[in-house]
């Protein structure tokens, strides 16, 4: 199978254009699995296909490093964005891409050799109802700043879909949580039905944020840009910062706009190549 691996600000996947390959419905999970081994395989936080679509130019699926589909994935559309037009499938640079969250918008800005140097995805308006996140409760209500008891803890988390499920919490200082052991016990947390992406978010200013995520289904990665969005909109539904946001990632920044004006939220970053081959399946 031929791929291609890419990052976003460090969150990797192993990128599959299906234009020219083939896989199999039933192998997909599997297959997500072993390309993202780092033993046995290439080493990956997943893998992402870029395939045909009869609603947009283009259709991504993303499959986490435990073979679970996500729904949508912030940093892999830029990277398809610009897999697509650098590799020559369209010269557009403004073109739409179906998630299984729903229809985006990508717009590249280009350096002068023509080489996409950043994207700008146009990610849609945030779902805030239980229902569509899913949390359980009333499935109209939202869930804002809700207290969730952990080993004896309490944690007030806000909940946002991008087309997938984020739970944010607010702390004093990211540097002293224990991602790796608090994580997955809110990922599968009796609350969240489908699991569920945890982000830790310390507030620098109204217009900066540092990030950390846990991701459902992949563990600590070095970035996450659905949980992006999904920080900055929680950030000012609790009044503590402005429309326009820099977030440092792990791996990096991301600037994300949610807009007054028509309720969307916009991320700008980059997208890189890491490198092309071949992997025995
Ligand atoms: N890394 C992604 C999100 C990938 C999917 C997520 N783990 C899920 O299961 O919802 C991003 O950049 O948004």
């Amino acid at each position: 199978m031929k791929f291609t691996k890419m990052h976003g600000l460090g969150n990797n996947y192993i990128y599959v254009n299906l234009f020219e390959e083939t896989l199999r419905e039933e192998e997909l999970a599997d297959v997500a699995i072993r390309v993202s081994d780092v033993n046995t395989g290439i080493g990956s936080d997943g893998m992402i296909l870029i395939a045909p679509s009869e609603q947009a130019d283009f259709k991504m699926r993303i499959f986490n490093q435990d073979g679970s589909e996500g729904k949508n994935c912030g940093n892999g559309l830029r990277c398809v964005a610009k897999f697509v037009y650098e590799r020559g499938l369209t010269d557009k640079k403004i073109f739409s891409i179906e998630t299984l969250g729903g229809i985006v918008e990508a717009r590249l800005h280009l350096n002068g050799e023509n080489r996409v140097e950043s994207i700008t995805v146009d990610m849609g308006k945030p779902r805030l109802r239980k229902k569509d996140i899913p949390v359980v409760g009333d499935p109209e209500s939202e869930m804002i700043m809700e207290p969730v008891e952990v080993d004896g803890n309490t944690y007030r988390i806000t909940c946002v879909s991008m087309g997938n499920p984020h739970a944010v919490i607010f702390v004093d200082d990211v540097e002293t949580i224990d991602v790796t052991n608090l994580g997955p016990k809110l990922e599968h947390h009796p609350l969240f039905p489908e699991r569920v992406n945890v982000e830790f978010i310390q507030v620098v200013s109204r217009d900066e944020i540092i990030f950390r995520v846990w991701e459902r289904g992949s563990g600590v990665t070095q970035a996450c840009g659905t949980g992006a969005c999904a920080a900055v909109v929680a950030g000012i539904l609790n009044g503590k910062l402005n429309r326009k946001v820099l977030v440092h990632l792990l791996g990096g920044d991301l600037e994300i706009e949610w807009s007054e004006e028509n309720g969307k939220v916009y991320m700008t970053g980059p997208a890189t190549f890491v490198c092309d081959g071949i992997f025995y399946k």
